[in-house]
């Protein structure tokens, strides 16, 4: 589900830890904090398209909180692989991997520091999937076979809410599951009946739930759910106000999860004015509008209608355009991005100048699609670490795809990050045409994500760090080999300083462990160091 990312050790038998909600004072404390916290944030409003969303209640700086919150429930997603169910890492068949021995179910050790945790394996749901026999379905022999068992996983762990946090269970089943919708589409209804419905109703023998009110937590989780963890953990999370925020393709804010309790935080990325939306991006905001609404449509149940959506050239950048093969110079953009049906057509048909106008060449969506898929398989193929490959595939559909085309872009994303990283390429190692590509990388997918991840964005803060490194570098080598003056070396450092104060700020508000966050650390630290240039050269 894409929307929107230490435990102690305790006895097995003993009560779980981290109840968060109304189980002491201080907790009780922080909630009444967090609640009045909220009410001068955000107030809910009501739309006939949208139904409930966020409006600001007063005026956002670019970075200010506005939502911060610990998930009602959190576990594996759907179609994930088998994972431990203390704290989520990722199990493999052949490594090691422990039986619960209580339950039978997976954990990666007897010691997992997320046994008899509210948030990992919590000691109700040990004891009901034991009750329950439910490890008779565990086939360890097979893992692809053992991982759709935990399909049902945080279903199960909603409905326990229901008699362990009532009040949690009430605000969770206060969620939109568009069950209407996805009663009539069969891959997703069916899905649900034979990996959910029947495994819990069936195989554990807990009929006190019925089908509908478990169907109806499934779409809970389908339309609300965030997909969070880090360092190698993929799971997700209902939150209690979160779930709010409308879906935006350029949206206002950015948001982060703590690896330590999975509180969300919800930051504005923009300034965001009183009563104004406030945004989030259900779908990858590096995909093409044809992917992102047939993403949204699938999976969130409604047609995005954004001024981005709604743009043939996307706000400008044309992410989704392709070269038109008959005049090779206009784009090839669709007559109706609204319309995933619509036909597309060279954008140079009108133009003034008749030697230049296009004669005209249009294809169907159903062709452009065909092309689309091939070339995705393609940058699909290429190892994430080949940067031959990766240039080559740039340089094959250079006249083929717009430069900013999403698919080009993530190559050059991933560019903009390998250059200097791996073997072979190390930033100190590269001759000046690779930090020259490298920077020149770097500047254009930024021009790129100031328009469609604008503002304090994980995006543009990673691309800030990348930045800095090859006008650091190549500065250096220029001016020990007398190539600039010092006062074009003041200005290139004036700019390196720009970016990493920038970087430092966007991604300071990252988890510390994550790698957004050990970013935002570098970059406090390289600004220290470049402040010592000052004292050689002057203040720049
Ligand atoms: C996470 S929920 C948001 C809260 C929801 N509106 C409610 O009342 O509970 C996501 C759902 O909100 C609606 N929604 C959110 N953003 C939308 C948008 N930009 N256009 C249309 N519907 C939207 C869709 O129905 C979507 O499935």
């Amino acid at each position: 589900m894409s929307l929107h990312r230490r435990r102690r050790q305790k006895s097995r038998k003993g009560s779980d830890t981290l109840i968060p909600i109304n189980n002491n004072n201080n907790d009780d404390e922080n909630s009444s904090k967090e609640k009045k916290e909220k009410e001068l944030n955000f107030r809910i409003k009501n739309s006939k398209v949208m139904g409930r969303y966020m409006v600001a209640a007063r005026y956002f700086e670019p970075g200010e909180i506005i939502v911060s919150e610990t998930p009602l429930v959190v576990g594996p997603c759907t179609g994930c692989k088998v994972q431990c169910l203390g704290c989520y890492q990722t199990l493999n068949q052949k490594d090691k991997y422990h039986k619960c021995k209580n339950c039978g179910w997976p954990l990666c050790s007897p010691k997992c520091s997320g046994i008899s945790q509210y948030y990992g394996h919590s000691t109700s749901e040990c004891n009901i999937l034991k009750e329950t026999k439910s490890s008779n379905f565990l086939n360890y022999a097979n893992f692809d076979d053992l991982k759709i068992n935990l399909h049902a996983l945080v279903p199960l762990r909603c409905l326990l809410l229901k008699s362990l946090n009532p009040s949690g269970y009430e605000k969770l089943m206060n969620m939109e599951a568009h069950n209407e919708i996805r009663a009539n589409i069969p891959e997703v209804w069916n899905g649900n009946q034979k990996t959910v419905v029947e495994k819990i109703r069936n195989d554990w023998g807990l009929l006190e739930y019925t089908e509908e009110e478990i169907h109806t937590i499934c779409g809970i989780l389908e339309v609300n759910a965030f997909e969070i963890g880090q360092n190698g953990v993929n799971i997700r999370g209902l939150y209690p106000s979160a779930f709010l925020l409308s879906h935006d393709c350029v949206p206002n804010t950015n948001h982060n999860d703590e690896e330590k309790d999975f509180r969300l935080t919800i930051r504005a990325s923009l300034p965001i004015s009183k009563n104004q939306p406030i945004t989030l991006s259900y779908a990858y905001t590096l995909q093409g509008t044809l992917k992102r609404r047939e993403h949204l449509l699938e999976n969130k149940f409604f047609e995005c209608m954004c001024k981005r959506c709604s743009d043939p050239t996307e706000l400008g950048t044309f992410t989704s355009a392709l070269r038109c093969p008959k005049c090779e110079k206009g784009w090839v953009l669709s007559t109706n991005p609204l319309d995933p049906e619509a036909a597309w057509s060279c954008n140079n048909s009108q133009t003034q100048e008749s030697e230049n106008r296009c004669p005209g060449y249009r294809v169907t969506a159903k062709s452009m699609k065909l092309l689309i898929n091939r070339i995705t398989q393609e940058v699909d193929s290429i190892d994430c670490n080949d940067i031959e490959r990766m240039e080559e595939f740039l340089e094959k559909y250079r006249n083929v795809l717009h430069p900013s085309h999403y698919l080009c872009l993530g190559v050059k994303l991933s560019l903009s990050q390998l250059y200097g990283k791996i073997n072979g390429y190390l930033i100190n190692e590269l001759t000046d045409e690779q930090l020259t590509r490298k920077r020149e990388i770097c500047r254009e997918i930024m021009k790129i994500f100031d328009i469609i991840e604008p503002g304090y964005t994980r995006l543009r803060g990673v691309t800030l760090y990348e930045l800095h490194a090859p006008i650091m570098i190549l500065t250096t080598r220029q001016y020990e080999q007398e190539d600039i003056t010092k006062s074009e070396l003041r200005r290139r450092l004036k700019e390196v300083v720009k970016c990493l104060e920038q970087a430092n700020i966007i991604l300071g508000s990252e988890s510390p462990s994550s790698a957004e966050g050990m970013m935002g650390i570098a970059a406090k630290d390289a600004l220290e160091k470049i402040r010592n240039w000052e004292k050689i050269i002057g203040k720049f």
